[in-house]
């Protein structure tokens, strides 16, 4: 009687298993798939025969039903990015004798062509909230104050301290520094913390107007002032940002003209548009930002030097990432946040190696660079964890020689720290790690016993 109720639950359980819309996995409490429901197999485009026995983690991407065996924690509605979805996930561990034998996983949808359209539904509607994001953001154009800015480092306290003393005022400010450091960040919270934050923020990028449309975009034209011109005419920069701030970013880029042009709002606080008969008053603060050696343009005559002293008024000097070593690991824990939300990818540690590379590395492009090469880690990583593999080619740890010793030495540690890292990337597959160091298996073999990497 006993055997006969086992064997209908069993039967029960098959049904409802495989008939069932959703998908199912079943791990033991090692991990490893012990069922996997015909919908998921489909989904997955794997053979069932194939996945039975493997481990969850080689069969499922972002998975964590192996988290969850060892936690014992259930995990209910988490979003997991399978095969280019966002999917809703529950991880359910399964006791027996207040043991943990297992986990069972369900994943919601319920064909993949509807799903496919839900995705594609969530993905417009993202866009479309994108899309009004913007739209806000040139409405009241700031949308950064210095709560945005990440990190602790003394440099950008300092900086931060110093903000908050002169943006209250009407003063001018020159903020410098390499590309990528985040000047417009700055710009943003120097408006948000003034008298002028109900007001427009206008950012003109001084580089990439084109010469003979710099006078029109930043100070308008009128009706018929030249042919090809707007009916009505058109409100310039200045005019836009009246009773806010202006940003001209990359200053040291604006042509000489416009040079001359901006002195005398600055000087008059007036603007003559093209085409018009008298200029008209406005009121703006300037904020201006450059990575250029403006003292050396002053010398080459491509800088006007009343216009440099008169931006000049406060002058910033935006560290690299590279002068603050400190702020890194919490910018990258910051920025990696940022991105797995946005991709919806679950990835959440940094290896304390890409850390420790990431302080040596010299950042050229700074905070700008680090977005660029995380982002690229989250999309290239398979587990959770951004590993050194994961980096981009130039960022790879070159093993310089800081080291003392003979060059015998020398060469050998850097055999040992490459060899280790190719077979950490390989999860020890000496048949591709062969193929990727260029050695034969032999060799390979001799290597590892000698410098005892296993
Ligand atoms: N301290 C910070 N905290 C968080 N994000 C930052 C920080 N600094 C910069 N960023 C981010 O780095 C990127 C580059 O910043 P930003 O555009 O302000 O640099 P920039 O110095 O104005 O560059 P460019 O000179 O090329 O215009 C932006 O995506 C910005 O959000």
């Amino acid at each position: 009687m006993e055997s006969m109720k086992n064997i209908y639950k069993e039967e029960i359980f098959e049904t409802l298993f495989e008939n069932a819309f959703h998908c199912f996995v079943v791990v033991d409490d090692q991990g490893i798939v012990t069922c996997m429901n015909n919908t998921y197999c489909d989904f997955l485009e794997v053979e069932k025969s194939v996945v039975l026995g493997m481990h969850v983690t080689d069969v499922i991407e972002n998975t964590r039903m192996h988290i969850v065996v060892k936690t014992g924690v259930e995990e209910i509605a988490d979003l997991q990015y399978i095969r280019n979805n966002h999917m809703i996930a529950n991880r359910i561990p399964v006791r027996s004798n207040g043991k943990i034998v297992g986990a069972v996983g369900t994943v919601l949808f319920r064909d993949t062509k509807e799903w496919m359209k839900m995705n594609s539904h969530i993905k417009d509607l993202l866009l479309e909230l994108e899309h009004y994001r913007n739209q806000m953001k040139n409405k009241h154009g700031a949308i950064y104050s210095l709560h945005d800015i990440v990190g602790s480092s003394p440099e950008l306290n300092e900086i931060k301290n110093k903000i908050k003393k002169i943006s209250p005022g009407d003063v001018s400010v020159l903020l410098r520094g390499e590309s990528g450091t985040g000047k417009e960040l700055f710009a943003h919270s120097i408006h948000q913390l003034s008298e002028r934050n109900m007001k427009p923020f206008v950012k003109v990028n001084c580089a990439a107007i084109p010469e003979h449309l710099l006078e029109s975009e930043l100070f308008g034209y009128k009706d018929g002032a030249f042919t090809g011109a707007k009916r009505g005419g058109k409100l310039g920069k200045f005019q836009l940002a009246n009773g806010g701030t202006i940003f001209l970013d990359e200053i040291g880029d604006m042509p000489l003209s416009a040079q001359v042009k901006i002195l005398r709002v600055l000087q008059e606080g007036e603007v003559e548009a093209v085409g018009a008969v008298e200029p008209e008053k406005v009121d703006v603060r300037i904020i201006a930002a450059t990575n250029q050696p403006l003292e050396q343009l002053i010398t080459e005559q491509q800088f006007r030097e009343d216009l440099f002293y008169r931006i000049n008024v406060v002058q910033i000097q935006i560290p690299s990432l590279r002068e603050r070593v400190e702020d890194l690991r919490v910018l990258s824990k910051f920025i990696l946040h940022k991105v797995t939300k946005r991709t919806g990818k679950r990835v959440i540690n940094i290896d304390p190696a890409v850390l420790d590379r990431f302080s040596e590395y010299k950042w050229p492009g700074n905070i700008r660079e680090l977005e660029n090469v995380l982002e690229s880690a989250v999309h290239l990583t398979s587990s959770e964890t951004i590993r050194l593999e994961d980096l981009p080619d130039h960022i790879q740890p070159v093993y310089t020689l800081k080291q003392k010793g003979t060059l015998k030495e020398i060469l050998e540690t850097a055999e040992k720290q490459t060899i280790e890292r190719i077979l950490k990337k390989v999860d020890g597959d000496k048949q591709k790690a062969t193929k990727l160091l260029g050695i034969g298996k032999s060799n390979l073999y001799e290597k590892i016993r000698k410098y005892e990497l296993q």
